[in-house]
């Protein structure tokens, strides 16, 4: 164990993210009314490239006229690679008001591309006198960036959260699928003439969640691209939360309230989660690091597994 402490991601909620193109305002009011957690507006692929400047207009009137509750509000600029980019972080920062939270940079590569957002912004706040900072998440979803996701995550003290984009990712690393995330049907196993299909998506989100927890961000799980087939949400959900990542976009509104369910502790895990500690605190008093709860061992790590689901619990109480 290194003497330096893993540190705590920020203390909101991020169990569900809610996409809608900047080129759909007739959505906003609809976003700003869900139960998502996080509202991604969107510049980047949701818009044709002939909607760009109309779609940042209405966002940017949308962040001052909409009620946004206690949201984080973030926007997803253009990637790095296209000439976009650069206007729609100057239009945000200059003529967008303070309830920007947030800027979601797609199609991270390495820390340079954080870097060079961040100098930009930087330079806009201070030349605007905005007082509020703002803060970044990243898509993760590309073969250079999962290469760097680590110094992706050390990146930028704007840095929030990052989360991996499945279609993108798929594409960039060249995988022969046209599925946004969940199973694939060409990647089983089979044992004893019976088929068996892992999770292809795995050691992606492990490699972002490992990032994220070292450098105290939060990871979170991208778009299940079939908005149809729920049953197939909530499993590619429950991959994700059991691997440590905080929450999941919804890329229609009928995903928020699954997203919301997987990643919101049941009321017998949190029950369960104040025994152990409860348990671990009475063995602490008899001098004992271990001890068995419900027949099996819990000892001075099982705090820590219990604290993060009654941490959960109570971001979610308020
Ligand atoms: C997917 C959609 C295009 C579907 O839109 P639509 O055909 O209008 O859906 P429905 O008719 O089923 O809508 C039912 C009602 O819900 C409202 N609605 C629809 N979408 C949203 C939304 N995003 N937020 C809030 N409300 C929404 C409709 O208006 C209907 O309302 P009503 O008439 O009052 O009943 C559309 O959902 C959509 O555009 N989704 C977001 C797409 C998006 O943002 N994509 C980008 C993120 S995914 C990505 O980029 C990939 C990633 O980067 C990677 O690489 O993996
Ligand atoms: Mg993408």
């Amino acid at each position: 164990m290194s003497f330096r402490t893993q540190p705590l991601p920020p203390a909101r909620l991020n169990r569900c993210q809610l996409f809608g193109p900047g080129s759909r305002e007739s959505l906003f009011e609809k976003m700003a009314k869900s139960a998502a957690d996080v509202i991604n507006l969107d510049l980047e692929d949701s818009v044709a490239p002939a909607d760009k400047d109309r779609a940042r207009a209405n966002i940017i009137q949308a962040i001052g006229d909409i009620d946004w509750g206690d949201k984080t509000l973030s926007v997803r600029i253009n990637g790095l690679d296209t000439p976009f980019w650069y206007r729609d972080v100057v239009d945000l920062l200059e003529q967008a008001g303070d309830r920007l939270d947030q800027i979601m940079i797609p199609k991270a590569g390495n820390a340079s591309d954080i870097y060079a957002v961040d100098a930009l912004v930087t330079a806009i706040e201070r030349a605007k006198g905005r007082t509020k900072r703002i803060n970044f998440e990243v898509i993760i979803e590309s073969a250079a960036g999962i290469c760097h996701v680590e110094e992706i995550a050390a990146s930028s003290p704007r840095m929030q959260a990052i989360s991996l984009g499945a279609a993108d990712f798929a594409a960039s690393m060249g995988m022969a699928t046209t599925g946004i995330g969940g199973t694939q049907e060409n990647y089983y196993m089979i044992r004893e003439g019976q088929k068996y299909w892992p999770d292809p998506w795995h050691w992606a989100q492990t490699a972002i969640v490992a990032a994220c927890r070292t450098h105290g961000l939060l990871p979170v799980d991208g778009p299940f691209g079939d908005f149809s087939d729920q049953d197939g949400f909530i499993a590619q959900a429950r991959r994700s939360a059991t691997l440590g990542m905080v929450g999941k976009w919804a890329i229609h509104p009928s995903q928020v309230a699954l997203a919301n369910e997987v990643f919101s502790p049941s009321e017998a895990a949190v029950t369960e989660a104040r025994e152990i500690l409860a348990a671990m605190e009475k063995a602490k008093a008899e001098g004992a690091g271990a001890t068995v709860y419900k027949g099996r061992l819990v000892d001075i790590a099982s705090i820590k597994q219990a604290e993060v689901i009654v941490r959960q619990a109570e971001l979610i109480a308020g």
